[in-house]
Parts: C-alpha cells; structure tokens; sequence
C-alpha cells in the first residue's frame, strides 16, 4: 500500500478558517492535479469531520480520466474512504451516492441504529474500541485490493496518520492567502508531537496557481 495526503493550505498553514467551511485555497490549475491525483488512486480517503465541514463527493472530474480508468479495467471513479468512529456521516452525505463504492470505517462504539442505516449505502468495517485504529482499518482496505491510496484531510486525520506511521507522501499546495485563526483547522491538528517528530525530505516544488506545490517524501519510508 502507497498513501499519498494531499492538502491546500493557506500561505498561513491553514486549512480553512475558523468558521471550518469549505475554502477554496487552490486554483484551477490545483483542482486538475487534485482530480488526477484521484484518478491514479484506488481510493480517496476523509474524516468525518471533512464530510460534515464540506461535503465533499470525492469523484474524478474529468470525463477523459474517467474513461481511461474505464479503458483500464477500473471502476470511473476510485472507492472513497469515511474514516467515522462513531458513524456521524448523514445519510444525505455526496459520498453516500452511487457513483463510486463507499467504505467507512466504524469504531466498536458506534451505534448500532447507525450501522444499520449506512449499512444500505456503504461497506462498513470496524476497528478500534472508542476511535477508528487506522492501521487495523488501512490493512482492511488493503485486503479490499486498494493499494494506492490518497488523503484529501482533514486535519484531524492527516495528524492521526503521521502518528501512526501510515504516510508516504505528502503533496501541499501553499497558497496566496492569509487565513489566521488560532482555531483554525491547519495541515496537521490532533494532539500534536512533542517529540520524535516525523521528518520529510523535499522532493520536488513547482509553482502553480500564484502558490507553490511542494511534495514531500516521508524519511524513513
Ligand atoms: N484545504 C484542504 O485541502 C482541506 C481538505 C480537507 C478538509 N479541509 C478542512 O478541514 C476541516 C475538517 O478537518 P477536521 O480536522 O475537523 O476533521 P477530519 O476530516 O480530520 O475528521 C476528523 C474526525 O475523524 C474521526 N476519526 C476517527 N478515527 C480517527 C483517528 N484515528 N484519528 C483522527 N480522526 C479520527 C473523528 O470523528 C474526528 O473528529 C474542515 O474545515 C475542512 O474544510 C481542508
Ligand atoms: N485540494 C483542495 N484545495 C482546496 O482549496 C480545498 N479547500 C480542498 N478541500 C478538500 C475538500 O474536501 C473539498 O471539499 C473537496 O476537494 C471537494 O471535492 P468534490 O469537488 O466535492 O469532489 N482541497
């Protein structure tokens, strides 16, 4: 398994403001990448707090990228990934639609009326007591066949995944804005480290979008 986290964050290391509403911190140029990058993935992974913040469906954009998935045997859109411990994502939620298959991944704890409801839109999987354990949940998926695996947040997540030592590679679109906030959502939140920090190593930077792309392998991987 490969896993790529993809984020746009400000010129400030937001995700968004503190309001947590969607912002849309790339542009045009950012969004193909991003719809590429998807196209490369067997799935597309968000917490639950990314579902409730913006919605988002998690789909390939481009119809010519679709049928080239197509054309190569695959479904036209990755599966998309809810990472939801306690089964918080509304039954309305994009992600729940038919286009692509869904997982989300469940603690123990979740209630078992929720179960049952996102049963009927979705593959469930269970690991972790209280919280979802990402690395019972990511071997899950890789048994599933997903193999290359892309992030899109949030913040929560991305810290959760570093922590657990499931990233690879990190794609971060810094972008022309000042977003302040000291309850802003940033690139990596939870708990925070204090020590034995993960490091990265630059592997290549690009400007785009009036900002700068930087990609970043996790050392040690
Ligand atoms: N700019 C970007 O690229 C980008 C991308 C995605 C989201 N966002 C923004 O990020 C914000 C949402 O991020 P967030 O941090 O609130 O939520 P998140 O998407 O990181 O989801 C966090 C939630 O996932 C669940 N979870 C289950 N197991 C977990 C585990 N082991 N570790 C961590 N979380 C676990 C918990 O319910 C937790 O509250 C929104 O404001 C959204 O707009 C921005
Ligand atoms: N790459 C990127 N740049 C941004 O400026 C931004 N705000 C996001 N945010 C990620 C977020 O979850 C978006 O909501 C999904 O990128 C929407 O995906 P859809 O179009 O619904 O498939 N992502």
């Amino acid at each position: 398994m490969y896993v790529v986290v993809n984020a746009a964050v400000s010129a400030d290391g937001k995700l968004s403001s503190r309001r947590r509403d969607q912002l849309a911190i790339s542009g045009d140029e950012d969004f193909a990448r991003v719809d590429r990058l998807r196209a490369d993935s067997d799935a597309v992974v968000v917490g639950v707090g990314t579902v409730l913040a913006d919605d988002p469906h998690l789909t390939v954009k481009d119809e010519q990228l679709r049928d080239r998935r197509r054309e190569n045997g695959r479904s036209a859109n990755p599966a998309r990934v809810v990472v939801d411990s306690n089964g918080r994502t509304p039954m309305d939620a994009a992600i729940l639609d038919d286009a692509a298959t869904t997982y989300v991944c469940l603690s123990e704890n979740a209630p078992v009326e929720r179960r049952a409801d996102l049963a009927d839109r979705a593959q469930l999987l269970t690991a972790g007591d209280d919280r979802v354990d990402l690395l019972g949940a990511f071997a899950t998926l890789q048994e599933q066949g997903l193999e290359q695996i892309m992030v899109e947040g949030g913040g929560e997540l991305i810290f959760s995944l570093f922590e657990a030592g499931l990233v690879d590679e990190l794609r971060t679109f810094v972008g022309p804005k000042i977003v302040g906030g000291r309850d802003a959502p940033t690139l990596a939140d939870g708990e925070g480290f204090v020590a034995e920090f993960p490091m990265l190593e630059l592997e290549e930077f690009d400007r785009l979008d009036g900002g700068v792309l930087l990609t970043w392998c996790v050392e040690g991987r």
